[in-house]
């Protein structure tokens, strides 16, 4: 089972934190996006793009079922927690799902220069915030330990979330 399961906003830094935890841990890391993408050979942006995001959220409940039962820290999809199959899935796996919370001003910040998430391509800023607060209860609901991110740089939040996890098992001991 994978030891770390990271969920949250499109660039709340579930990659980039990530990979920093996986190394910390000496585990390896699975992200579901890059393994969707290499199960499939294409990217996500063409999946989106040929098949609709029906078919890329088929490709990605699938991918979960698969990933969360290798070893290693997994960085979900953005979406991944929407389809109750999902959150399923996470909150049977036994292993700490962290929700990395961040504003939606730093997620615009931090994605002001990316195209490569279709989503947000197709939003103006009303549409941004809807789906923001939509999935923050999605997010919430599915998470163990929630970590803010704003202001904080990934090695920053890799530290926290291993401060956070020891209190967690220290919990479930007591
Ligand atoms: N704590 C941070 N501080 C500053 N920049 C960050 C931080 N975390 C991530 N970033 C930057 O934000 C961008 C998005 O990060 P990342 O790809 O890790 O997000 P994500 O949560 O995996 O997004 P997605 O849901 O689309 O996969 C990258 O350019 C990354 O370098
Ligand atoms: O938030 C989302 O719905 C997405 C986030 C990315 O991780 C990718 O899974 C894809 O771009 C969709
Ligand atoms: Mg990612």
């Amino acid at each position: 089972m994978a030891t770390i399961l990271l969920i949250g906003f499109m660039g709340s830094g579930k990659t980039t934190v990530g990979k920093q935890l996986a190394e910390y841990l000496h585990q390896p890391h699975l992200d579901l996006d890059a393994w969707i993408e290499a199960h499939s050979g294409q990217s996500i942006k063409q999946i989106f793009t040929d098949h609709g995001e029906t078919f890329f959220r088929d490709l990605e409940s699938e991918a979960l079922s698969a990933a969360i039962r290798q070893e290693g820290v997994l960085s979900t999809g953005g979406g991944t927690p929407v389809r109750s199959v999902n959150r399923k899935l996470l909150a049977s796996s036994g292993s700490p799902v962290i929700f990395l919370q961040t504003s939606p001003e730093v997620i615009v910040n931090r994605l002001k220069n990316d195209a490569s998430r279709p989503l947000l391509q197709s939003m103006d800023n009303d549409q941004f915030i809807e789906l923001y607060q939509k999935r923050k209860t999605y997010y919430q609901q599915s998470a163990d330990i929630i970590v803010d991110t704003d202001q904080k740089s990934p090695s920053e939040i890799a530290h926290e979330i291993l401060i956070q996890i020891g209190i967690y098992f220290l919990k479930r001991l007591c």
